[in-house]
């Protein structure tokens, strides 16, 4: 079933329960492999990239079972150093696994990072950190080899920032190198991502000592080891922000149960308020619909608390519908305009122009065939097509299901027209 049947035009109305977050998850995944005892995740989310981790764990010779939203891992023994391209190659948190490994093997040897394709994902701050921390470091042929002369890494000082803004999965790879380091590590231009704020709860809870200062740094005292813990993955704000904007788009009103206003950043309030959308905190979730007929707005994606660049192409696809003239600019991945030519197959009204999309609306969108080329690019069109006069059939569900486990069920019992197709 690689393609998704929908008759737009139906309102979405009635409550759904929100998904555990992949980005948190994958990052939880690989925490767990500087564990040795045993470590229970539970809301993991029933989605490719869990399988794909899980699989990747076990590689690696860890323990690692999923059942019933439920990752289970124990990394007693002695872990190899390798990640294989079929596995590490398909996912984005690759150097936060090779960081991980390095630490419980002293060498590791991995790919570059998959993920979705929609540009660069380079690695230079995670590679900058593993030097930090005392690896030799080479890379050849797409592939990563790092050695730690000391066995062990050594504490360190590092900046995490980059030309857009502090690295999440640099963060991320500083945190596995400095838990265990011998002595105190500081971390500055950090981010701030509830990626990176739940991977440090769960490190906590496990055992480390890093505290996260009032100027932004983040301080690790290195420990002699971890210990088992469990953790529940947090709601999902980009499955939970896609929600929204497909209740604003259909004109319906919905209820996301298990989310809360706080779950969402600041700048998404802003962006969705701005537009015409009334989201409400209510008894266990969050109620959402439209205030006013759509308007256009301008918003720009940035670091948390800022608009999420996983949600840009979404809301590209939602003002396309309001009324105005909108100005989308992309701050963290400059390129990330995969949805866009899918879009003007419905009728959408969009330029580019650099990082810059300006879209005119409101459009009538026209059902069509189109296809999406990574998860929020199929995600997007896949918002047209709720709202598209007719039949839409939208190609690319493999990258749904790399991060959705259930939105299209979801969908339909919210009440709209949508299944899968062999079409
Ligand atoms: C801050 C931010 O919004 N990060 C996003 C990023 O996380 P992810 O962890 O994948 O990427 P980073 O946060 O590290 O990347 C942020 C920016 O820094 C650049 N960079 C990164 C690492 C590096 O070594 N050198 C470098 O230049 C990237 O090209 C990007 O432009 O993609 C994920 C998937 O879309 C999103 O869920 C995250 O919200
Ligand atoms: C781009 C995303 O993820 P990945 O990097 O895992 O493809 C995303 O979650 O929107």
């Amino acid at each position: 079933m690689n393609r998704l049947l929908v008759n737009g035009g139906r309102p979405l109305h009635g409550r759904c329960l929100v998904q555990g977050s992949k980005n948190i998850a994958l990052h939880l995944y690989a925490a767990s492999l500087l564990i040795p005892d045993v470590v229970e995740l539970s809301n993991a989310p029933d989605i490719i990239d869990t399988h794909v981790c899980a699989e990747l764990l076990r590689s690696l010779g860890a323990d690692a079972d999923y059942d019933d939203q439920r990752l289970k891992t124990k990394a007693a023994g002695k872990i190899s150093a390798m990640i294989p391209a079929e596995l590490g190659g398909r996912i984005r948190p690759t150097a936060c696994f090779g960081a991980a490994v390095l630490v419980r093997a002293g060498q590791a040897t991995f790919p570059l990072p998959g993920g979705d394709a929609f540009c660069d994902r380079p690695i230079d701050r995670h590679l900058a950190v593993m030097a930090a921390a005392g690896a030799d470091i080479t890379l050849h042929a797409g592939r990563v080899e790092a050695t730690l002369a000391a066995g062990r890494p050594q504490a360190f000082s590092a900046s995490l920032d980059t030309a857009f803004g502090p690295s999440l999965g640099a963060t991320v790879t500083a945190l596995f190198l400095a838990v265990t380091a011998s002595g105190r590590s500081v971390l500055t231009d950090a981010s701030i991502e509830p990626e990176v704020m739940h991977t440090i709860e769960f490190l906590n809870r496990a055992g480390a000592d890093i505290t996260v200062q009032h100027d932004g740094r983040i301080e690790i005292q290195g420990v002699d080891g971890l210990r088992a813990a469990d953790y529940t993955v947090p709601v999902d704000r980009l499955e939970a922000g896609t929600l929204v904007m497909a209740t604003a788009a259909t004109d319906g009103r919905t209820t996301l149960e298990g989310a809360r206003l706080a779950d969402f950043p600041s700048a998404f309030h802003d962006a969705v308020n701005a537009v015409g959308i009334e989201m409400s905190d209510i008894p266990g979730g969050v109620a959402v619909a439209r205030r006013h007929d759509l308007r256009a707005t301008d918003f720009a994606t940035a670091p948390h608390p800022g608009f999420p660049t996983d949600l840009q192409p979404q809301m590209t696809a939602l003002l396309t519908l309001a009324d105005g003239q909108s100005t989308i600019t992309e701050a963290v991945y400059p390129k990330r305009a995969t949805h866009v030519a899918g879009l003007r197959e419905f009728g959408a009204d969009i330029r580019e122009n650099g990082n810059t999309l300006t879209v005119r609306g409101p459009r009538v969108l026209a059902g069509t065939r189109a296809t999406g080329v990574d998860i929020r690019c199929v995600t997007a069109l896949l918002l047209a097509a709720l709202t598209a006069a007719g039949t839409s059939h939208i190609s690319g569900v493999f990258h749904l299901n790399r991060g959705y486990s259930s939105l299209v069920p979801k969908l339909a019992n919210l009440g709209a027209d949508i299944s899968f197709s062999d079409l």
